[in-house]
């Protein structure tokens, strides 16, 4: 079973060159004016026309409306679509039919009922990525840096290929794919100098990390 690795929250040209140097295999473009990650139109085309093809681009939407997907596809051509809000199944089938763009949609996870409810999206969308809930009254539904309880997802088989985030950083992400087994880790505060600095030394440190705990598990690496 192969590892992806994803890089999210991707604002600078520096940024984008440590994590494909490192050898992430996705990276994420957020647009979410609330964010501190959050990229203009014109500015996630001039970023991500620099991935060339080196790892897979994410455009991350929050509950979007048509006309801003729309917007987005046109700008940067994303491989792609991270829905990190309340998109139902039939919303997010919508939007799979309509853009034509592989869909990963996120979960916020603190009991077992949420793994039930991530996994009514199977068939629907094409990557499931768990993350903790966000904080009651918080400004983001994701990025917050905070872990969910990692032995819920244990034996977490959905049918669906699927990913592990929330609070992960590179001193615990080795940790977190021994315990879970998951066969995907995504990381966005975890690489971070504060909200929205992204650190070069910690996304390579965290591409490390996760490579290392691929090699001693007998994993490929991910293919995405
Ligand atoms: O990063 C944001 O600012 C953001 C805003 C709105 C929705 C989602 C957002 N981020 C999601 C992620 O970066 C990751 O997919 C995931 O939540 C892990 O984040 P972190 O715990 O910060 O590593």
């Amino acid at each position: 079973m192969p590892l992806t690795v994803k890089i999210c929250g991707v604002t600078t040209h520096e940024a984008l060159a440590a994590a494909l140097d490192a050898g992430a295999d996705m990276i994420g473009f957020v647009f979410f004016p609330k964010s501190p990650r959050h990229l203009s139109l014109a500015a996630a085309g001039e970023v991500s026309r620099r991935v060339e093809g080196r790892a897979q681009t994410v455009a991350l939407l929050v509950n979007p409306e048509d006309g801003q997907i729309d917007a987005v596809v046109r700008a940067m051509r994303p491989d792609w679509l991270q829905l990190h809000g309340a998109e139902t199944p039939d919303r997010v089938a919508d939007i799979r039919k309509t853009f034509g763009v592989p869909i990963l949609k996120a979960f916020g996870v603190a009991d077992s009922d949420d793994l039930a409810g991530a996994e009514t999206y199977r068939g629907v969308a094409d990557r499931l990525l768990l993350d903790a809930k966000p904080p009651k009254n918080g400004l983001l539904p994701g990025g917050n840096g905070l872990a969910f309880d990692w032995t819920l997802v244990r034996d977490f088989s959905p049918g669906a290929p699927w990913m592990l985030s929330g609070g992960l950083t590179p001193d615990n992400v080795g940790e977190a794919v021994r315990l879970t087994g998951t066969p995907g880790v995504d990381v966005s505060s975890g690489v971070e100098d504060g909200p929205g600095q992204k650190s070069l030394a910690k996304i390579r440190a965290f591409v490390a990390a996760a490579r290392l705990a691929q090699d001693q598990l007998g994993l490929a690496t991910g293919s995405v």
